[in-house]
């Protein structure tokens, strides 16, 4: 069994997709660790601002397996692909960590994005501040509070009851 640490992205009907994000998640591994939900303006490109979170679960998935099944979900609820790589999107489900695997094949784990954006780094810190960032050596707080805090981003309350 795996622990993985999942990142969800959206900015077109970002509530209706976050939820829609933790319901085929928990269809497919039971029990969640959610964070809190962060806003942020769009980083990379002129668009409407997003939503992000991020998910811990124990699966017994393979990385390949995980991966494919992010694109199912992505492609079930709206994702268009063959677009600008930094453009508007519908959901995004991204594996940021498999355990504590360090690998380039078949993905980059642990993902580059944890350490470059806040809106994935502050959402890691909330939910695994004492788990250690494997190629730094540094926990996901250590990482937080030493990460420049130009990004304005800020937490959107969210209830997950009737989900
Ligand atoms: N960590 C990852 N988690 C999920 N899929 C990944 C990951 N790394 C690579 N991939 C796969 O490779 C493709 C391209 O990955 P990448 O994440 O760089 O692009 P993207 O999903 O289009 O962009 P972004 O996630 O930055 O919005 C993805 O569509 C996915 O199939
Ligand atoms: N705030 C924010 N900006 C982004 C995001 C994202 O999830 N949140 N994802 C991107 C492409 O993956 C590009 N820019």
């Amino acid at each position: 069994m795996a622990f993985i640490l999942i990142s969800i992205g959206s900015n077109i009907e970002r509530e209706k997709h976050i939820r829609v994000a933790i319901r085929e998640l928990r269809q497919a591994f039971g029990a969640l660790q959610i964070s809190s939900v962060y806003e942020s303006e769009a980083v990379g490109f002129d668009g409407e601002p997003f939503y992000n979170l991020v998910v811990g679960a124990n699966t017994d998935l393979s990385i390949e397996a995980c991966v494919e099944l992010f694109k199912q979900i992505e492609d079930r609820h709206g994702r268009k692909r063959n677009v600008a790589r930094f453009s508007g999107r519908t959901l995004d489900l991204d594996l940021l960590t498999y355990d504590q695997q360090v690998c380039q094949q078949p993905i980059e784990l642990p993902r580059d994005e944890i350490t470059k954006n806040a809106f994935v780094l502050w959402p890691l810190a909330e939910l695994v501040p004492e788990q250690i960032h494997p190629p730094s050596g540094l926990t996901y707080r250590q990482l937080w509070q030493d990460y420049p805090k130009q990004q304005k981003l800020w937490t959107v309350p969210f209830s997950w009851s009737e989900d």
